[in-house]
């Protein structure tokens, strides 16, 4: 998945660092990860008498995901469209066709392309087999507003929200109950054809009616929850009319929910994880052992503020190093955490976690640190994290260089462009959130 990776110059345990990221991410690579489950999804054509396949799928991996289906089944598939971020389709599929559209924030291209994918699932058939592929940023590429709903004032519920700092859950829970597709209304939209998904996980307890806002899942939520999270967040007097207006009308009961769990739809309807942070961070154990390291998986749900993150792992590091001295450990850390931007510098949440990092274990030898986003993109940035050590700051020092400057600022970026620690693997065709792997050697 990823051929090459640059940067680490410096950085002690940087050789170790990218293998073990390599190993994970190889894990998770959705052509691996389909390829798994094609077998299953045979069987379940073969067996269930079908004698139609198509396929659709949304989000970032989709591409990746078809070429593998395109693969393993090509010879079964009738038709099928996947929809993902602009730049992300990468070369033409054999079968399927693809179309670009806007992410994180949807756009009249994400409309247009769902409408046509939402005429290949409505057109589905009793005798067909639906295989949806569904990955991280589904919920902005796969976009269809609620009857009286515009784009417009779905874009700007979800700014309002992503800016107040609602976490995904509670982001999506809201995009549910505005939307024709999310929340299980795509496998509705299905009947009665039956339904495979193949699911890339990029949510914290791979809840699967949060991942892309659940299209094919039953959703536990209501428009009454849609309207707490705006009430939590004081948003409520902020989102366009049209928007309140449907929540308040769906929680009197005057529009249909979201379908719900144990509803008879969900009986023709498998939803399968088939990559998953978890999943990632369990072949990193694997390889950290072939290299000699004692694993600790010291958590698999990361998230809040990058820098306290950054903190917490460097004194979990700190405290390993006490208990077991002499023992090369490798900690294992996977989630996603969040970044309040209030500087005017560049970075990502990975990167100013390892500039967190770095600054409390400055001065110590035998410590390093890769956090990186799985994706290959950490921010508005080339780079997919970064790596430090106990060197890093005063490399940073010996260039003029002002750690905690550069840490008030959110610029990160320029911090580790600087002095070598910048982690860079282009885009890798999928999407587990973050990994955080800390050598002590
Ligand atoms: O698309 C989304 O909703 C997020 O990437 C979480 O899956």
């Amino acid at each position: 998945m990823i051929d090459e990776t640059a940067g680490g110059e410096g950085v002690a345990g940087a050789p170790a660092l990218r293998e073990i990221f390599a190993a994970a991410l190889a894990a998770v690579d959705p052509a691996v990860a389909v390829g798994r489950e094609a077998a299953v999804v045979r069987e379940r054509y073969r067996s269930g008498g079908f004698t139609r396949l198509v396929v659709v799928g949304f989000g970032k991996a989709a591409p990746a995901m078809g070429r593998a289906i395109e693969e393993q089944l090509g010879e079964l598939v009738s038709d099928g469209l996947l929809i993902t971020r602009y730049g992300h389709g990468g070369r033409p599929l054999s079968r399927l066709a693809c179309a670009e559209a806007g992410h994180p924030l949807p756009d009249a291209a994400g409309v247009a392309a769902t409408r046509r994918l939402q005429a290949l699932v409505a057109g589905a058939a009793a005798g067909t087999l639906l295989v949806t592929l569904i990955s991280g940023g589904g919920s902005a590429l796969l976009v269809a507003p609620a009857a009286g709903l515009s784009l417009a004032d779905k874009l700007q519920t979800t700014a309002l929200l992503l800016r107040a700092g609602a976490a995904i859950d509670e982001l999506n829970a809201v995009r549910k109950h505005l939307s024709l597709v999310k929340g299980g209304r795509l496998a509705a939209l299905a009947r009665p054809a039956a339904l495979s998904a193949l699911i890339l996980s990029d949510v914290i307890g791979d809840r699967l009616d949060v991942i892309a806002s659940g299209p094919t899942a039953p959703d536990p939520t209501t428009y009454h929850d849609a309207l707490a999270v705006l009430d939590r967040y004081r948003l409520t007097g902020q989102v366009p009319v049209a928007v309140s207006a449907h929540l308040s009308a769906g929680a009197a009961g005057r529009l249909s929910e979201t379908p719900k769990p144990g509803e008879p739809l969900f009986a023709a309807v498998s939803n399968r994880i088939i990559g998953s942070n978890r999943l990632a961070l369990a072949a990193a154990r694997r390889r950290a052992e072939q290299l000699g390291y004692r694993p600790v998986i010291v958590s698999d749900a990361l998230a809040g503020e990058a820098v306290t993150a950054g903190r917490w792992l460097a004194e979990q590091a700190r405290s390993f190093r006490l208990g077991s001295p002499g023992t090369k450990l490798c900690l294992l850390a996977g989630g996603e955490t969040t970044v309040t931007v209030t500087g005017a510098g560049r970075g990502g949440r990975n990167m100013e976690l390892a500039l967190a990092f770095a600054r409390e274990i400055a001065g110590r030898s035998g410590i390093s640190l890769l956090s990186a986003g799985t994706d290959g993109s950490d921010g508005p940035t080339d780079a997919a994290g970064a790596m430090a050590d106990g060197s890093t700051v005063s490399r940073a020092k010996a260039l003029g260089l002002d750690p905690v400057a550069c840490l008030a600022d959110n610029d990160s970026y320029g911090f580790f462009a600087r002095t070598g620690g910048l982690f860079i693997t282009g885009p890798t065709g999928t999407n587990v959130m973050d990994l955080q792997i800390v050598l002590l050697d």
